[in-house]
């Protein structure tokens, strides 16, 4: 038997980091949404009871160390399943990229296994065993568009945004989350309006949303690589409506309001940068955004 799943990438509309707490992450205030650039996660049944799991791309981690591969243990172990499970994961979204790509491969290994080895656990289940991946792995789970605490993993769905498009453009540069929250100094920290943001998504204010983005993590990630600044500056020019750079970065999105300039600004990057997508915000509420009601393809 074989499920099928998408794995949509996330940006952060807005990023405020509270303080930091005594075990070591960061208290967060996150307003997240999902676009439709995702990676395909197909998972085949193995009767032997033993996981495997293969990657399109040969540079990220095809063992244990993969997000997919911790989601399927954490599940058999917890649940005493006998059944294993053979993972392929075919990845669109780039890598350690502020895009979340990793935890949504774990988050859709957890819907569709959920399915696969009949375990009959919800979605708020599903999202906490999530959490014990990835800080990133809970909203993953709900998708739609959510206000997310804690270290990231208290989930609050909110309204979805109106239907923008998206540019992502990603740097060649390789940065780990930990060093930028470690890099953050707090008392210079600027903080974002989430109060004011979840209010401009209520009211599908496009120009306000814009106006709103803020990432307390960018000045970290701008002074350590001032080519994220650049794309910053390129994306405003070519006539993006409001620019910001996703979670730790290095990947940097623009929000478009009018079809007619999108294919402007996406050319207008790829003259100096590899990759560059032209996406769409998922609009979709609730779990299992792009796919159907059961979160398969
Ligand atoms: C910054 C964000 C914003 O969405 O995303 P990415 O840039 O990774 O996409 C997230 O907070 C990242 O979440 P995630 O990538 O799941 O991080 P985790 O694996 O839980 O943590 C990696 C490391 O980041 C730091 N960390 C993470 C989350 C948090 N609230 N405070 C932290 O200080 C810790 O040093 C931790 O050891
Ligand atoms: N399924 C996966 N896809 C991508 N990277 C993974 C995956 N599982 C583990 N990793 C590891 O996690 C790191 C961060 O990956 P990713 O989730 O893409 O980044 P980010 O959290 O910045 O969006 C990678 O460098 C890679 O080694």
């Amino acid at each position: 038997m074989k499920y099928s799943i998408k794995a949509p990438a996330k940006i952060n509309l807005s990023l405020d980091v509270i303080r930091k707490r005594e075990d070591g992450y960061h208290e967060v205030e996150m307003i997240m949404t999902m676009v439709d650039l995702a990676d395909r996660v197909d998972l085949s049944l193995r009767a032997d009871g033993g996981i495997s799991i293969d990657v399109s791309e040969g540079f990220v981690p095809s063992d244990e160390r993969n997000f997919a591969y911790q989601a399927a243990s954490l599940l058999k172990k917890r649940y005493n399943v006998r059944e294993g499970v053979h993972i392929y994961i075919t990845k669109r979204i780039p890598v350690a990229a502020g895009l979340a790509g990793g935890s949504s491969d774990a988050a859709a290994t957890l819907k569709g296994l959920n399915e696969l080895w009949q375990l009959g656990l919800s979605v708020d289940e599903l999202a906490t065993l999530g959490a014990e991946i990835g800080s990133d792995v809970s909203f993953c789970v709900y998708g739609g568009t959510a206000l997310a605490t804690g270290r990231g993993e208290l989930i609050k769905p909110i309204a979805s945004p109106p239907p923008l498009w998206v540019i992502l453009a990603k740097p060649p540069i390789g940065l780990s989350t930990a060093d930028v929250y470690n890099g953050l100094k707090l008392s210079e920290a600027r903080h974002a309006k989430t109060a004011e943001m979840i209010a401009a998504l209520e009211r599908q204010d496009a120009a306000s949303i814009c106006a709103l983005l803020h990432n307390t993590l960018e000045d970290v990630t701008l002074r350590l690589y001032p080519e994220v600044a650049h794309i910053k500056e390129q994306m405003k020019r070519f006539g993006a409506n409001g620019v910001l750079m996703s979670g730790s970065g290095p990947t940097v999105f623009g929000i478009v309001e009018k079809e007619s300039r999108v294919n402007r600004i996406y050319n207008g990057l790829r003259g100096f940068c590899d990759e560059v997508y032209a996406v769409r915000l998922i609009r979709t509420s609730g779990t299992c955004p792009n796919t159907d009601e059961n979160g398969m393809l």
